[in-house]
């Protein structure tokens, strides 16, 4: 079960979305300290400094997960994954141990951080050893790290948000924030029928317009992949696993549509992208950790997913 910390204490509980006429609203994010490449900031960058900790399951904790193996940070980031099934919230197990602290629950590290932290216990978490306190709990910030301010160990030659384009990607980035990221979250924990059709309409039709672009475009800004495609992509490859069903986002797959289909695939194939992937993890965590959703507990057996199929040799 899912839960939140009152004054460093662990309580289980959901969304209240009755406060809310039965929409969901997220929680915001708690933490939003910068590293910085400047040796003298509160948190200058440094190769095994810092420490990410994430949930395969997670949209947003996938896209840091993406930066980190696109800018070629494993060796300077390190990594600790929590259990797809949430117990008093995220947990780690013998099989995915907390690498650095040996906590049993994720819940410990917010509290290691600030005592009495009040407020959901959210992943990605990134982690500083020295201060032995969380830098950033937004993934959307984590990612910029990566790509800015990391400079000197990374891999350069692949830039996420490159200057020419930011004006553009922001503004991408909230259309699909709002509509698409956290649109199918929208219309899975809305309480009530009309914050879900209002949610359903709104994802819809970004998804609608997002195919008609791609008709022009090979990617959101056009042949070069930025930030605002992963973005997009963690969404994607979810999409027919565990939205259509579990969320009710049902009125097309993302297989039906051709050119989002084309690019879901064409970002899957990029190197190294397949491992960042957990469909086992997903699947698991969506129908196994929301149990007012999916009461039996039982976990789909499908569909056949084409984007993660082997490409044959004529490429198709
Ligand atoms: N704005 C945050 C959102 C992170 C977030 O909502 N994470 C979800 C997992 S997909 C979570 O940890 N939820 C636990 C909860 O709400 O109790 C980010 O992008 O980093």
């Amino acid at each position: 079960m899912s839960g939140y910390l009152k004054n460093g204490q662990w309580h289980e509980g959901w969304y209240d979305t009755n406060k809310t006429s039965g929409a969901f609203v997220r929680a915001d994010s708690a933490f939003r300290n910068w590293i910085k490449a400047d040796p003298s900031s509160r948190y200058p960058a440094a190769p095994g400094r810092y420490h990410l900790y994430v949930s395969l399951a997670c949209p947003w904790a996938h896209r840091t997960i993406i930066a980190r193996s696109l800018k070629r940070l494993e060796s300077i980031i390190s990594l600790s994954v929590v259990e797809p099934v949430m117990t008093q919230g995220w947990a780690f197990s013998k099989a995915l141990p907390d690498h650095v602290n040996g906590f049993q629950f994720m819940h410990q590290l917010y509290t290691a951080a600030q005592a009495d932290y009040t407020g959901r216990v959210l992943v990605p978490v990134l982690w500083d050893t020295v201060t032995r306190s969380i830098v950033s709990n937004e993934s959307a910030d984590i990612v910029r790290m990566f790509d800015q301010e990391f400079t000197e160990w990374a891999d350069n030659s692949i830039e996420l948000y490159p200057e020419a384009l930011r004006k553009e990607i922001d503004k991408i980035n909230d259309f699909l924030y709002e509509n698409i990221n956290n649109g199918v979250y929208r219309c899975g924990f809305a309480s009530r029928q009309d914050a879900y059709q209002a949610a359903f309409e709104n994802l819809f039709s970004a998804l609608d317009w997002v195919e008609s672009r791609l008709a022009a475009h090979s990617f959101l800004l056009g042949d070069t992949i930025t930030e605002s495609d992963w973005r997009l992509f963690t969404t994607l490859a979810r999409f027919d696993a565990v939205y259509v069903g579990h969320f009710k986002c049902n009125r097309n797959r993302i297989e039906d549509f051709p050119n989002l289909s084309r690019y879901l695939r064409q970002l899957y194939l990029q190197p190294d992208i397949d491992d960042t992937v957990n469909i086992d993890h997903i699947k698991r965590h969506y129908y196994l950790s929301h149990p007012h959703i999916n009461p039996s507990g039982i976990v789909p057996a499908g569909p056949i997913l084409r984007f993660c199929a082997p490409v044959g040799d004529d490429g198709s």
